[in-house]
């Protein structure tokens, strides 16, 4: 578990103080992950940094499993430090070094004995999936694969805790996925808290539980990635959820239904049945103007643009309401366009 309470940090900048983090308050729920999305400039980084114990905040509190970590100096600071794993931005492994020897350098520092070491090394390249990579040096290894190591290596010192910034920057989207499925598996299988700091939202599609967007150093949307789809004005619902085109369907069907709405389903029972089902009840004609279905994490997620049509289509739409889906009502007509 991680709590970060009212976290300020500033730095001195060309037109002034800069305020990196402006009053951060967030907690991780132990086995988790929570993704930290924001702009460029947002804070996330110097979040992060502050976490992993290599910044040090101006004021606030950061904790991780009951332990203070801003008033921890010397030894124990550096105790603590080891129960934080962090995988860096950017490249961080050693090019003179196998992927063997990146693994091994932290366990190195901490004077494990070279057989423990060994040992340690062959059970982390297996969790992270690079086995028969042992020995091949960083530029032989792909961007995934490096950063695989690198995770495996943040995970030597067997951390509570897992800090990965921007993990997946440069990486293609297969190999990003590979990246995913073995931080999804850290906190699986090894029951790791995990912060993830991204501009990337498959990141938040693929593995988030939890998802806080900073906006000039401060907390403007905080919560689990589930039910913010269903929060009205959600900051990031709108980039997690399939796009509809808002023109589509204006016209043609759209313009002969009496009721048009956008609908939002969370959840296998909701995806499969909830439409076909109101259409029965209320004897009315259902049609998909839009949207589509994605999955976040292993849940099934909808949102779609549809046209009821039929004397009770209204109650059909407050049923749906009732019953898990979540429901905006679309314009029927954009002004400048003739339906
Ligand atoms: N060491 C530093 N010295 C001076 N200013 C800094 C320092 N580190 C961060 N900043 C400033 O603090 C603010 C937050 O930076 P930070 O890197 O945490 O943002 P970010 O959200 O991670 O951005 P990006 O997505 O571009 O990495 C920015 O205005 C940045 O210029």
């Amino acid at each position: 578990m991680i709590t970060v309470e009212k976290l300020t940090k500033t730095f001195p900048g060309k037109k002034g103080v800069v305020h990196a983090l402006d009053g951060v308050t967030l907690s991780v729920p132990e086995s988790t992950v929570c993704g930290v999305v924001g702009p460029s400039g947002a804070g996330k980084s110097t979040l992060a940094r502050c976490i992993a114990l290599l910044e040090q905040p101006d004021s606030g509190s950061i904790t991780v499993e009951g332990t203070d970590l801003v008033s921890l100096r010397g030894r124990d600071l550096r105790a603590a430090r080891r129960r934080i794993g962090v995988v860096p931005q950017g490249d961080s492994l050693l090019r003179q070094r196998t992927a063997a020897g990146n693994v091994a350098l932290p366990l190195e520092s901490a004077g494990v004995s070279p057989a423990a070491r060994r040992t340690r090394v062959v059970e982390l390249l297996d969790l992270v999936g690079l086995t028969d990579k042992a020995g091949s040096y960083p530029d032989q290894l792909s961007g995934g694969q490096r950063q695989r190591v690198a995770v495996a290596r943040a995970l030597a010192a067997r951390p509570s805790v897992l800090l990965a910034d921007e993990p997946t920057s440069a990486l293609d989207p297969e190999t990003t996925g590979s990246v995913l499925t073995v931080l999804d598996r850290v906190r699986a299988e090894l029951g790791v808290t995990v912060l993830v700091v991204t501009h990337d939202m498959a990141v938040v599609r693929r593995i988030c539980d939890d998802v806080a967007v900073l906006a000039d150093g401060q907390i403007v949307e905080h919560g689990k990635v589930l039910d913010l789809l269903t929060v009205p004005g959600s900051r990031i619902t709108a980039s997690l959820l399939p796009e509809i085109d808002q023109a589509a369907g204006l016209a043609g069907s759209a313009a002969r239904a009496d009721v048009v709405a956008e609908v939002v389903l969370v959840g296998f029972a909701a995806v499969g049945a909830l439409l076909p089902e109101a259409a029965n009840r209320f004897n009315v004609e259902l049609a998909i103007l839009g949207g589509g279905l994605t999955r976040l994490g292993d849940t099934p997620v909808a949102r779609f643009r549809i046209g009821l049509t039929g004397d009770r289509a209204e109650a059909a739409l407050a049923w749906l309401g009732d019953h898990e889906a979540t429901i905006r009502r679309a314009p029927q007509e954009i002004p400048g366009v003739a339906a």
